[in-house]
């Protein structure tokens, strides 16, 4: 039976992989059903094509318009082909107009009759990429508040530092501190501090909407803000809006004086970076100018413009 071909064809055609094979040259000479039926729901590609097609060409033209998977893949399947690789493993978007898809691409070669062939498999990943994006943004978010937490800001901030460094562009940081939180906390209870904190962060997510912009969890009770290509003065308004909004949140800290409500205090440092000096210093000053807001009687901003 296992000689029988049309036996072994109906086999591959229950796998619900794409299966193309292709020989030295790259022309197409196998495909099973699952293959086929993709390549009749999606235009042909080089992950989407039928036998009048040459794989390696295909691949070709894709990377020629840009297409970093077409680049690797054909590097990936020429490596192959020339002995320098045992296989190949690549994984690949493919989204379509309605529905976001990740497939891995295998390449492993077998030997028939004194001539080379190469299975090029395609599986359908999307689960487990999915699965692993949504732990990737849960490891970027503070537990509590749901904005970015102190890692995922520091990376945050390392990339706005450079892009703009590239491009001579001011850069702004608020550190924002709530005032009397220990109060409030004692107050009415560690449960009604944590929705405080929430609230607070909830008003800073809509005023970080641009996608420079990030606020995140500093620590404790204490937030940040960056905003990418902003000066001081739009960085000093949109801090200033946020404490105007805060303000009208009303949220009770009774024993707080003289407000009796939650108050912040702010530093806010912009600069436009350069060689002479790094990140950490500008986060430095904010918090130098947050301590002295602290110092000076709280509920106010601080700012200083290095650029
Ligand atoms: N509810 C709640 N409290 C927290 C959390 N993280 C830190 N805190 C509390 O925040 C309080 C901060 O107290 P302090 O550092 O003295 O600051 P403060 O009372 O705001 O005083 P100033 O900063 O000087 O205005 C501490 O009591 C911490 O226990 C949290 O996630 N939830």
């Amino acid at each position: 039976m296992l000689d029988d071909k049309v036996f072994l064809r109906s086999i591959l055609n229950t796998i619900p992989d794409h299966i193309v094979v292709i020989d030295k040259v790259g022309e197409i000479i196998y495909e099973n059903k699952s293959w086929q039926s993709f390549g009749v729901q999606n235009s042909s590609n080089y992950i989407a094509m039928s036998q009048q097609y040459n794989y390696l060409h295909e691949c070709k033209k894709a990377a020629e318009q840009g297409d970093e998977f077409g680049v690797s893949a054909l590097k990936g399947i020429t490596a192959v082909i020339s002995h320098k690789q045992a296989d190949f493993y690549l994984e690949y978007p493919c989204h379509s107009d309605d529905e976001q898809r990740w497939f891995m691409m295998r390449v492993m070669p077998f030997s028939h009759n004194n001539s080379e062939y190469y299975v090029i498999n395609h599986n359908n990943i999307t689960e487990r990429k999915q699965a692993e994006n949504k732990a990737k943004q849960l490891a970027r978010l503070d537990g509590l508040t749901k904005i970015a937490n102190r890692r995922y800001f520091d990376s945050v901030l390392n990339s706005e530092w450079r892009r703009c460094e590239r491009l001579a562009l001011p850069l702004s940081i608020a550190m924002i501190d709530v005032d009397n939180f220990k109060l409030l906390n004692d107050t009415y209870g560690h449960q009604q501090g944590d929705v405080c904190l929430q609230q607070i962060a909830n008003l800073l997510k809509q005023y970080s909407k641009r996608p420079s912009d990030l606020c995140a969890r500093f620590g404790g009770e204490e937030f940040v803000l960056i905003y990418g290509n902003t000066n001081s003065l739009q960085a000093t308004a949109n801090i200033d809006r946020i404490v105007t909004q805060l303000k009208a949140l009303n949220i009770k800290n009774k024993h707080s004086l003289p407000s009796k409500i939650v108050t912040v205090s702010v530093g806010i440092a912009t600069i436009i970076p350069s060689n002479n000096s790094c990140a950490e210093d500008l986060l430095n000053e904010a918090d130098k100018l947050l301590y002295k807001a602290k110092t000076a009687g709280k509920n106010s901003v601080r700012v200083t413009d290095l650029s």
